[in-house]
């Protein structure tokens, strides 16, 4: 059997699944679309945006030839979309996208396999430049190339996803490794490799908690989330949106998520993680949302023999230990990611709901311009708590026990504690919620 390789999957060595140094400006025929989507939060806030839309010039998307062209048409269009929709608040949405807008929109999206609305891949993947190309990848010197409402905080979500994208590369390069080591029978390779793959998601999490320092839970909960939100399980679109000269019938899509990234969906496949019923459908659909070939390579990785039968049939301590340790840091990811979810959206819904309760004319507050048809539901449809909590279960639920006391001593307390009972964390966490 040929060794399995991150060739034809569209991921780097050196980004992953971010792409690699995007496009910033498209051929100057594109310049109506780039006019108006590097101009389109003052055109929200102003109230002009749709009126722009509307005169804009039909364009043809012949001319977009490259990958990079097309992602970045994607994603300006998608912004333009995002704003074209949400520009008035939940109470006054539109029913079409013009067909100036809806068509050339729907045949990018369909020469990509991507579809007709922000995604993950738009938002984050394809959306940073350096300020100074030879610096670093960090905050300080990247930027956004388009922003929606809601200033720094917008810059500061988008970015700090991206980070936590960068943290995983070595995750992503892991996987062929570890597939591989199995294919052979090699359990020291594939022991090196999980512990590896550990460290990378610990990465991740520190990354995510970079959240809190660069983006406020109140700007996010009530000015950017409407942005990201789409049009499919949201009660103030319940019929969807018809794309204006692509079909006669309304189409439903769900909004941005980073549960469209293919980050965690690959560590499942690999891991062997089992999601119930209605979480794992869910996050099956975010699959539709990837680009086709990251979309692949979960597949693939699902194709596979499985990892956690192997560790079983090896019965080797250290190897038993670095897969639970990657179980135990992914768990950990999980809960953490639990508990921005609490602050970024139950803390301020919760804030909204009392306002509105005490009736207190609260234009003031910034959580009370969040709109309600949201409030339990995350941007790409789901109801979030129940959902994430039961993803998180589902991780625990493939633990596999630790019986050899030398490799117990070799952990350390903190380590063993959590292998031995990594629901404590989770119920912490369960209970500040
Ligand atoms: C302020 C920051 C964040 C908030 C408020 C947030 C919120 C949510 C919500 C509400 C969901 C439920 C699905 C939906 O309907 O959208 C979700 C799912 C998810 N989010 Fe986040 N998220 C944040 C940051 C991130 C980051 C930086 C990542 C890392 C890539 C991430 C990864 C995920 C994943 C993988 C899921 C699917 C559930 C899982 O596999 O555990 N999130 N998020």
């Amino acid at each position: 059997q040929m060794p399995f390789s991150l060739d034809h999957y569209h991921v780097s060595e050196e980004f992953g699944f971010i792409l690699p140094a995007p496009m910033v400006e498209l051929p100057p025929y594109y310049q109506p679309w780039m006019d108006i989507a590097q101009h389109v939060t003052d055109l929200i806030y102003s109230h002009m945006l749709r009126s722009h839309i509307l005169k804009m010039p039909l364009l043809n998307t012949q001319y977009l030839k490259s990958h990079k062209e097309q992602r970045l048409a994607h994603l300006a269009l998608s912004v333009m979309t995002m704003g074209y929709v949400w520009q008035e608040g939940e109470n006054d949405t539109v029913e079409v996208l013009p067909h100036n807008l809806a068509i050339p929109y729907w045949e990018v999206s369909q020469s990509l396999g991507l579809p007709p609305i922000l995604t993950h891949a738009d938002a984050v993947l394809a959306n940073w430049k350096k300020r100074d190309p030879q610096g670093p990848f960090d905050m300080e010197n990247l930027e956004l190339i388009f922003t929606l409402p809601g200033e720094d905080s917008v810059r500061g979500f988008f970015l700090v996803t991206l980070l936590v994208e960068l943290a995983a590369v070595p995750v992503i390069k892991s996987i062929p490794v570890v597939i591989n080591g199995v294919q052979c029978g090699d359990a020291e390779t594939v022991t090196r490799a999980l512990e590896e793959l550990s460290q990378a998601i610990q990465g991740m999490t520190d990354a995510l908690k970079l959240m809190h320092a660069h983006v406020e839970p109140e700007v996010f909960y009530g000015i950017m989330r409407i942005y990201l939100s789409g049009w499919k399980d949201n009660a103030c679109m319940p019929a969807g949106l018809m794309y204006e000269g692509v079909q006669a019938e309304p189409m439903e899509y769900s909004g941005a998520s980073a549960a469209q990234s293919s980050l965690l969906h690959c560590c499942d496949e690999l891991l062997g993680i089992k999601h119930e019923a209605k979480s794992g459908a869910f996050l099956n659909r975010m699959r539709n949302y990837m680009p086709p070939a990251h979309k692949r390579l979960i597949q693939d990785i699902s194709l596979q023999p499985s990892l956690r039968d192997f560790v079983q049939q090896q019965a080797s301590e250290p190897l038993t230990a670095a897969f639970q340790l990657c179980v135990t840091k992914l768990l950990a990811f999980r809960s953490y990611h639990i508990n921005v979810v609490s602050c970024f959206i139950t803390v301020p819904a919760a804030r909204a709901r009392k306002l509105r309760k005490q009736d207190i004319s609260c234009q003031k507050e910034t959580v009370s311009k969040a709109p309600t048809a949201l409030e339990e539901t995350g941007t790409g449809g789901s109801g979030i708590m129940s959902f994430l909590k039961t993803v998180r279960d589902s991780t625990q639920g493939i633990s596999l026990p630790l019986n050899n006391t030398a490799t117990k001593k070799s952990l350390n307390g903190a380590q063993l504690q959590k292998m031995q009972n990594p629901t404590q964390q989770t119920h912490l966490t369960s209970n500040t919620l």
